[in-house]
């Protein structure tokens, strides 16, 4: 069975199509990750995977319950943490677990149990008995992450889970998630609007724009679909050397640089070696790196914005944002 099936899922507020006949299903255990910029539609679409909303029409299925049929079997099998922080800094960490434990009517026993299991999870065992308000941004997110677990559910799903955390506690806070999925075997659904946590954490991407999910595969085969790497020389003989690599059959394409040449090739590691040996003999090399597609290449090729582009300005305008991504 899938953890989730959604079936031409959309939702209206008045005019505006915030989520449109939008259909993917995710399996159990599966890490999906909602790719998109601010406005696209991603909260929209969990909050009514979570029935915080109704959907304007079609269907989706959560561990088996219908939202709209079964929105209290839905609850119980999920757990939620929203992008705003929702923990009372009074209480210590583990005051805040009980309590919540106690809202889901987790019995007295298992209470303590849980709450000891998913202190371990997050490692905050240690830090259990401090005052919430003391805690780090990071150490509070993973908080929340533990009590989106307390009640053992079959899915969770992160809203946003490390906006608001620097670089290197947002690389923290992934690897938990990743542990959670693994060690707590929990579907996660979560939304970002960070390339390199969609590339790092998730199985697949869906890639969420205006309201759309316009693509959804495991990020390798999105960016396999761009069609290669790039090998970037740097070359006092651009023209030479084009004319000496451009018709070896692993050469997709050449492209003139400020200064030298991007080559196109299948797989650049493999084919760096004799680019630069075929490019030494008949010019001086510089430099040489080689550039993997990303999945914001992916995201650019699918919308004609970048994700930054598409942020500033929202959906809706994208003629404008297409015109500002040009210009960089
Ligand atoms: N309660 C609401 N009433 C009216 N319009 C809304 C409401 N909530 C969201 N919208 C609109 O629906 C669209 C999708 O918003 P949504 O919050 O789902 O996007 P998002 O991708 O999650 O962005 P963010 O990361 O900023 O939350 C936007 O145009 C937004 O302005």
């Amino acid at each position: 069975m899938n953890a989730i099936e959604v079936d031409g899922l959309t939702r209206r507020y008045g005019d505006l199509v915030a989520v449109d006949d939008v259909s993917f299903s995710v399996a159990e255990g599966e890490i999906l990750g909602l790719l998109g910029p601010n406005g696209a539609g991603k909260s929209t679409l969990v909050n009514t995977l979570c029935t915080l909303l109704r959907p304007s029409e079609g269907t989706a299925r959560v561990a088996g319950h219908d939202v709209v049929a079964d929105p209290g079997g839905v609850r119980s099998s999920i757990g939620v943490v929203f992008q705003e922080p929702a923990l009372d800094e009074e209480l210590t960490g583990r005051e805040n677990l009980r309590f919540h434990a106690r809202l889901y009517g987790i019995r007295k026993q298992r209470r303590r149990e849980r709450t000891a299991t998913v202190l371990d999870l997050v490692d905050l065992a240690d830090d259990a008995d401090k005052p919430v308000g003391e805690y780090s941004g990071g150490m509070a997110r993973r908080l929340e992450l533990a009590r989106g677990l307390l009640h053992e559910p079959a899915v969770l799903f992160l809203d946003e889970p490390t906006v608001g955390l620097d670089a290197g506690t947002r690389k923290t806070v992934r690897e938990y998630v990743a542990r959670l999925n693994r060690e707590a075997g929990v579907t996660v659904v979560l939304t970002t609007h960070y390339m390199e946590e969609a590339d790092a954490l998730c199985d697949r991407v869906a890639i969420v724009d205006d309201g759309s999910v316009v693509a959804l595969d495991a990020p390798d085969a999105l960016k396999d679909g761009l069609g290669g790497d790039v090998i970037r020389l740097g070359t006092d003989g651009p023209a030479a050397v084009e004319r000496a690599v451009g018709d070896a059959p692993w050469v997709r394409s050449v492209t003139r640089t400020g200064d030298g040449l991007d080559v196109g090739v299948d797989d650049g590691e493999r084919r760096v070696a004799a680019l630069v040996t075929a490019a030494s003999e008949v010019a001086g090399v510089s430099t040489v790196s080689v550039d993997r597609p990303t999945l914001e290449r992916v995201f650019l090729s699918l919308t004609g914005r970048t994700v930054e582009a598409a942020d500033e300005t929202g959906p809706g305008v994208a003629v404008a944002a297409e015109t500002e991504a040009d210009d960089d």
